[in-house]
């Protein structure tokens, strides 16, 4: 049953909402797919990519809120896909959706939301819901689309105030790809689109698929690596018979702490017998878990392209060597972090946060194993990172 107010009522015409869980409706222009989700709101900063956005399975169970107000105007393409599975119910948008204008574009972005059955609602205050959320935290929403302007409100609001919330919930089981994959897709250019992967390449990395953005695969391939995809509940043996010459723990939605119920166990198994290891956000916490650190829920959560990371450590092997102290702009998109009060001895913290402070990457001393928390594989955001993946692909062998 809900238990709170409704306000402020429904005004002329509109025809979407995001009911928040304390019963705030925030009125609006529903766009994309008719229908209602609930899930966890959250904002993101970047001014381009909204596309891959959408599409990163990380954002499963999560409304975004776009803070960069023209949203649609590269409309929507085959390529700037993240992820097939499932990803942010629906995102939040300033104005109306713009009408696409270039030369990539092949479908609106307001059609192609419809076609992914995502929901849209535009025409909000994104500002005042951004600045909510930095006071409050993220709250749980339904978001909701009804062309002829009817909805159930207090249906709404108590699917709101029923949902658990992220914390404690486990979504990596339910985005990850349930075979084996061979990677195929190699780096992106202008001219030739996603190239392939030889499949003879050297050296051998099996990745853990968590809900995994597929620029990560691409990457690694673009690195010099042989990329397998294992699904998230591969056991230590299933993973061992690939004969990995490296593991890398992807990205994914969810509480850290959740998932690494069954993750955890395999990542311990690997950091005990050397296997190099590189963990990115979902994969990193995980890691951090494996080595005896905690995860925490934030307060509102980094997401957006433009994220200020310092380089403070070396890293076992000196792998940043002079360029310690150097700061990269990266892209983000994490509601829960690795305590960095709590990295036991043997794990040194080699990125923090330059908004917060907070744990942006480790290293565990004497082994081959290393996470950020933000994203190198950018998709969307800068490249300042992708020495990254060199690295990684480089002390394979
Ligand atoms: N992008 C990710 O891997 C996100 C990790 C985790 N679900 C978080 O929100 O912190």
């Amino acid at each position: 049953m809900a238990t709170a107010d409704i306000t402020p009522a429904q005004p002329k015409g509109a025809t979407g909402v995001l009911l928040l869980a304390d019963g705030t409706a925030l009125w609006g222009y529903g766009f994309g797919a008719a229908g209602s989700a609930v899930g966890e709101v959250c904002f993101n900063t970047s001014m381009t990519g909204y596309q891959e956005v959408m599409t990163d399975p990380s954002y499963a169970a999560q409304i975004v809120t776009f803070t960069f107000p023209h949203i649609g105007n590269v409309g929507a393409n085959a390529e700037d896909i993240e992820g097939q599975v499932e990803s942010a119910v629906g995102c939040v948008v300033r104005e109306e959706v713009t009408p696409h204008s270039n030369f990539r574009s092949q479908q609106q972005f307001t059609d192609w939301m419809e076609a992914h059955g995502k929901i849209g609602l535009s025409g909000i205050d994104t500002r005042a819901l951004t600045r909510f959320i930095r006071l409050s935290g993220a709250p749980n929403a339904v978001i909701a689309h009804a062309p002829d302007g009817n909805f159930d409100l207090p249906e709404l609001l108590a699917r709101a105030q029923d949902w658990a919330g992220l914390e404690g919930m486990d979504l990596a089981q339910r985005v990850t790809r349930e075979a084996q994959q061979d990677w195929e897709g190699g780096a992106w250019t202008l001219e030739k689109g996603y190239g392939r992967a030889p499949r003879d390449a050297q050296p051998h990395v099996v990745a853990i698929d968590y809900g995994a953005k597929d620029n990560i695969f691409r990457n690694l391939v673009k690195a010099g690596a042989r990329v397998t995809v294992v699904p998230a509940k591969a056991s230590l043996e299933e993973v061992l018979a690939h004969k990995p010459d490296g593991v890398f723990l992807s990205n994914g939605p969810g509480d850290p702490a959740a998932t690494g119920e069954y993750a955890v166990p395999v990542i311990k198994a690997l950091l005990e017998r050397d296997i190099p290891l590189f963990g990115i956000c979902l994969g990193h916490q995980m890691l951090a878990l494996a080595a005896g650190a905690k995860t925490t829920k934030m307060h509102q959560g980094h997401r957006g392209a433009n994220h200020p990371v310092q380089r403070v450590a070396f890293g076992e092997d000196g792998g940043w060597g002079e360029t310690t102290g150097l700061v990269e702009i990266t892209s983000m998109n994490h509601g829960f972090a690795v305590d960095g009060e709590t990295l036991p001895a043997g794990v040194e913290q080699t990125h923090v946060s330059l908004f917060d402070g907070s744990n942006c990457g480790i290293s565990i001393t004497g082994k081959k194993a290393f996470g950020v928390q933000y994203h190198p594989e950018a998709s969307p955001g800068p490249q300042d990172s992708f020495y990254l993946f060199e690295k990684f692909v480089g002390m394979l062998g």
